[in-house]
């Protein structure tokens, strides 16, 4: 049973703060505490005078101020914006962050973290990870001066081994992987990376498992991060990073850097972000409980499937103790690239797209595809399949789906070409 009534980080144990589980958190916006900017208590000055039931979406890019000394609250829109703070303040409640932050994309969401790692500093990174993300560090190695280390990041010793106290500054963790479905054990490897470097920062990067389901920051990292454009939006149809920071800290720097740099949300995409991330428990709920499904009925049929909601996954327990959910991304292999190039290509209902997260179903060729930008020879070593087919599950009638997919493996020749119980 939840407690109902923990205080929030920070604040006055004589007010503590009313918490609900998650699924009402991410659709409960308390009016009456929170002031139109997210801020809660004396400082929430600014109302809406219409008792507006949706945040509204403040499109200006600069505010009148009262005086010229500029002591508005809000300046300039690159700096702040109460639609903005909105929905920062609604995702650090749901990320348990002490602040979040919301940014163009999550790659802006990465940019920004990287920046608080100098020339001559080290990063130790995993070696199963998203395509775009394993650019930036490369993009970063070749003109910032920063090398990463690229380990087997389900092994907490791999990361203990590269650990260098003179110089490693961060240590960045996707879990479960982007496509290969690895876990990595964030309260261990926080645990070790703090005792034996205190300097290191642990980034975890939660967007395969949102909020809803993973919280990073109560397993002992530093920084999480999204990408806004999946799971926290859920409808393919803005792109957004999401930062939630441990510490103030932490959240001065990497503000600093989003108001240096010009990269925080629009107000409108903030707004749109608000608006999907209420929905994010019967999304989640639900896809995730069609992606179950649909590792079951590959396991039936013989493939090797990657889903941490599958009990055969070699780090089942340790998800399980991480996480609420398996979530609703799995990946499996089919031996055969041309097969499997078949099989997504003869799918109807299934959307050949990368991205996951949609409350539509996509299929995708992470080694085509996502993580095409990794070369070929580096994909090789790092063993990743280039059969691999990575499903992004929605919420469609999940008959329709095994359907569809069973129609694609038949059509493909992956199958007997004779019905099967589904
Ligand atoms: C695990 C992961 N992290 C970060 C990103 C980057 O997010 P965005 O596309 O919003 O920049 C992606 C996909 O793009 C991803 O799959
Ligand atoms: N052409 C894009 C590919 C984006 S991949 C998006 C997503 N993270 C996924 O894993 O599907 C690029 O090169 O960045």
């Amino acid at each position: 049973m939840t407690n109902l009534l923990t205080p929030e980080p920070n604040s006055p144990s004589l007010n503590p703060v009313k918490r609900y589980r998650p699924a009402t958190e991410l659709v409960y916006i308390d009016t009456s505490a929170t002031d139109i900017c997210g801020r809660t208590g004396p400082g929430s000055t600014i109302r809406d005078p219409y008792n507006a039931a949706s945040v509204p979406i403040y499109q200006t890019a600069t505010f009148k101020q009262p005086s010229a000394s500029g002591s508005g609250e809000y300046d300039y829109s690159r700096s702040g914006n109460p639609t903005r703070s909105h929905v920062e303040s609604h995702l650090a409640k749901i990320m348990h962050a002490q602040r979040a932050f919301v940014v163009s994309s999550g790659m802006s969401a990465l940019d920004v973290i990287l920046r608080l790692v100098k020339a001559g500093e080290a990063i130790i990174a995993g070696d199963d990870l998203y395509g775009g993300t394993n650019r930036l560090l490369g993009y970063l190695g070749t003109h910032g001066g920063v090398t990463t280390h690229h380990v087997d990041t389900t092994d907490p010793l791999r990361i203990i081994e590269a650990l260098d106290p003179e110089r490693t500054r961060m240590v960045l963790l996707e879990t479960p992987t982007n496509p290969m479905i690895k876990i990595a054990d964030i309260p261990t490897i926080a645990d070790l990376v703090h005792k034996h470097c205190p300097r290191a920062l642990v980034v975890v990067d939660n967007t395969m498992m949102s909020p809803y389901l993973q919280r990073p920051l109560d397993l002992g990292a530093d920084i999480v991060y999204h990408s806004g454009t999946k799971y926290l939006s859920g409808h393919h149809d803005l792109m957004a990073g999401v930062i939630g920071a441990k510490t103030n800290a932490v959240a001065d720097q990497l503000y600093h850097v989003i108001n240096a740099t010009g990269c925080g949300l629009s107000p409108f995409d903030s707004w749109l972000l608000l608006r999907g991330v209420k929905t994010l428990a019967v999304r989640m709920e639900k896809q995730q409980a069609n992606a179950v499904l649909i590792s079951d009925y590959l396991i039936r049929r013989g493939f090797r499937v990657h889903y941490p909601g599958n009990p055969s996954h070699p780090q089942y327990a340790l998800h399980k103790s991480m996480a609420s959910g398996p979530g609703a991304v799995l990946s499996f292999e089919t031996g055969q690239v041309e097969m499997s190039e078949r099989i997504v290509e003869a799918t109807k209902l299934w959307g050949i797209s990368v991205s996951f997260g949609c409350v539509n179903s996509l299929i995708s060729m992470p080694c085509q595809m996502s993580h095409a930008s990794i070369p070929a020879h580096v994909r090789q070593q790092r063993a990743l399949p280039e059969d691999l087919i990575r499903l992004c599950v929605g919420i469609e009638d999940p008959e329709d789906l095994l359907e569809d997919l069973e129609n694609a493996l038949v059509s493909a020749g992956a199958l007997p070409n004779q019905p099967m119980d589904l």
